[in-house]
């Protein structure tokens, strides 16, 4: 772990790295610049708290056309290497320069290099040569490389970086060229992808493998394959990171870490049977290397969904009047079973009504449950469904159950709801510092794949919002972060709403049966209906089905997508889909507008 992706001081920044499990930290300088205790402290902390320190890093704009200029970083380095002995820290990683008196010429450049090998050999140090996306001269891991090479000196090595050769679209096959022993470090970040310049996109956007858009697996596969055998160090700048409770931060980057090696062990596998570039005696002997984690599970559908009530139980009321078939064989909450799929709440003494626990139908509870503790999860056993079952907490505390393919449907009064199929998705709200946490969780232990993510006006700031999906579409999750100003001062003091959506064959007559039992729906108002006649021109008939009941609609040139909503209960609402001719997103162009009829309160409403 690089301690510059946690937040905190340097103290607090390793003591979270090593209760989250790390057993080494790359020690960022500026963080033992702003640190009270001396190096001497910090090695005794890192001792203590039982952490190496396997790299001091950055050092910047080494090398240099200016003979003076030269000297002078040689002497900066001695001393580095000087503070490196007190830390108990024998590598360096030195930055490719961005300096305007950078060296361009590589053999020149190597031979500053083999200077500065002798330096660090005086302090019994060695130096790993890293590529910046945007180094003046070198911003490509091969170039870093064969520079390296060049300098030929037993202490100077290079350091690769995922996010460097990665943002700028590099090929990390070049990985398997460069002789293992020369990669004396590796860096590892995954980042979403973004039309960006590299440098701020760096600073700002890394992230942990898993939660972004980069194939951090390739770098790292090939790196060991190449006969790297050194540390996986995450070195991940990121605001939401700096901001965020140092200790939940490093353990959903030690979950990254797990994570990774299982999908490393998938490509494995891939690269066996595709009998790419790697000797099967190399796969076998990298295999050997990785984290032991169970293969993933792939969840088949969603059981159950579970519901804190408030004390009056007006979530429970709003379900019956919905129409759902309550179920009388739940002893200690109020359920209603739709077909295979129940829904129950408890009345939790809750302010407010929100999600407690879904129930995930896997092909193998147990497994998954193993998987799960594995990823770094606390497993609890529970009863649901009528049977001993395995759970885990979701990062916005959301109890996940492990439950069988099928359950025998208990004995339910037969109500009914025109229409109804099933859930179609589940929103969760998370806290604004849990949204890449729960990206990964899902991701790594829910078995799902990052669909669109968005970011929705809210009337008091942004929404971001990942949907998550299994490979066959039966569970979708739909991650939300509300913004920060709604939670403390929107109108319903929302600190975010969450919702489950119940897929219907026909929205208008599902629209109709709720009408008639006064299910209070949602209105955007008819601002938005005559934007529709604009956008898709609709026939009169149509526009006014839609607008008599509240539809929301998206059409796209890949089907139609009608939605319908409930008043919020709390912080809960109840949401109608019905999706036409293949349409498989979430209805993001109406966000807005739902959560701008949600934040009216009073006459407003
Ligand atoms: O953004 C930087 O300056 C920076 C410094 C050190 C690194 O290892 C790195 O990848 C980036
Ligand atoms: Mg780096």
């Amino acid at each position: 772990m690089a301690t510059v992706s946690l937040s905190g001081t340097l103290v607090e920044k390793l003591e979270a790295a090593s209760a989250a499990g790390f057993g080494a930290v790359e020690i960022f300088e500026h963080d033992l610049l702003a640190s009270r205790q001396p190096p001497e402290e910090i090695r005794r902390r890192c001792a203590d708290l039982g952490l190496r320190i396997n790299l001091f890093q950055p050092f910047r704009d080494l090398d240099s056309r200016d003979p003076a200029r030269l000297a002078a970083n040689l002497e900066r380095a001695r001393r580095k290497f000087g503070l490196m002995e007190r830390l108990g820290v024998d590598l360096m990683l030195v930055c490719s320069s961005v300096g305007d008196d950078a060296v361009a010429d590589r053999d020149e450049l190597a031979a500053q290099l083999h200077t500065l090998g002798d330096a660090a050999t005086e302090h019994g140090a060695r130096i790993a040569y890293e590529a910046l996306a945007w180094g003046r001269h070198v911003d490509d891991y091969r170039v870093a490389a064969r520079v390296a090479q060049a300098a030929d000196h037993p202490a100077v090595g290079t350091c690769l970086d995922s996010f460097h050769i990665l943002s700028r679209g590099i090929d990390p096959a070049g990985i398997l060229d460069i002789p293992g022993a020369l990669v004396f470090f590796l860096q590892l970040a995954d980042a979403p992808r973004l039309e960006m310049d590299v440098l701020p996109w760096s600073r700002h956007y890394r992230c942990f493998p898993g939660q972004g858009g980069l194939d951090v697996a390739s770098v790292a596969l090939n790196a060991l394959l190449a006969g790297y055998d050194g540390p996986l160090s995450l070195e991940v700048f990121n605001d939401t990171f700096r901001q965020a409770p140092a200790l939940q931060t490093a353990r959903d980057a030690h979950r990254s870490l797990l994570h990774l090696q299982d999908v490393m062990r998938r490509r494995i596998g891939e690269r066996r049977s595709s009998g790419v570039r790697a000797a099967a005696h190399e796969l076998d002997r990298v295999e050997a290397m990785l984290a032991p984690v169970a293969p993933p599970t792939t969840p088949g559908g969603l059981a159950f969904v579970e519901f804190d009530d408030e004390d009056d139980g007006a979530l429970a009321g709003l379900i019956d009047r919905v129409g759902f078939a309550r179920d009388r064989t739940a002893p200690d909450a109020t359920a209603w079973v739709h077909e295979d799929v129940w829904l129950a709440t408890r009345p939790s003494g809750a302010d407010r009504a929100r999600v407690s626990g879904l129930g995930v139908r896997v092909p193998d509870p147990g497994r998954a449950a193993v998987r799960a503790r594995q990823l770094g999860c606390e497993v609890v056993s529970v009863e649901a469904l009528g049977q001993p079952l395995q759970a885990v907490d979701a990062p916005d505390t959301t109890r996940v159950t492990f439950c069988p393919p099928r359950t025998p449907v208990g004995d339910p009064a037969h109500g009914g709801v025109p229409g109804l199929l099933g859930i179609d998705h589940v929103a969760l709200t998370q806290p604004w510092y849990e949204f890449d946490g729960a990206t990964l969780f899902w991701k790594a232990v829910g078995g799902l794949d990052s669909q669109a993510s968005n970011d929705v006006p809210d009337p008091y700031g942004l929404v971001r919002s990942q949907a998550m999906t299994s490979c066959g579409r039966e569970v979708s999750v739909v991650l939300n972060v509300q913004p920060r100003r709604a939670a403390e001062e929107g109108p319903s003091g929302r600190d975010g709403t969450q919702h489950v959506a119940f897929a219907t064959s026909d929205l208008l007559a599902t629209a109709d049966h709720l009408l008639a039992a006064d299910v209070p729906l949602l209105h955007v108002g008819d601002n938005y209906y005559e934007d529709l006649e604009a956008l898709y021109a609709v026939p009169e008939d149509q526009l006014a089905a839609w607008r008599s009941r509240g539809i929301l609609v998206d059409q796209t040139g890949r089907g139609r997508y009608l939605q319908l909503f409930t008043r919020t209960v709390g912080g809960v609402f109840l949401e109608f889909v019905q999706r036409v001719d293949g349409y498989t997103g979430f209805g993001a162009r109406n966000a807005p507008f739902r959560l701008a009829a949600q934040s009216r309160t009073g006459p407003e409403a």
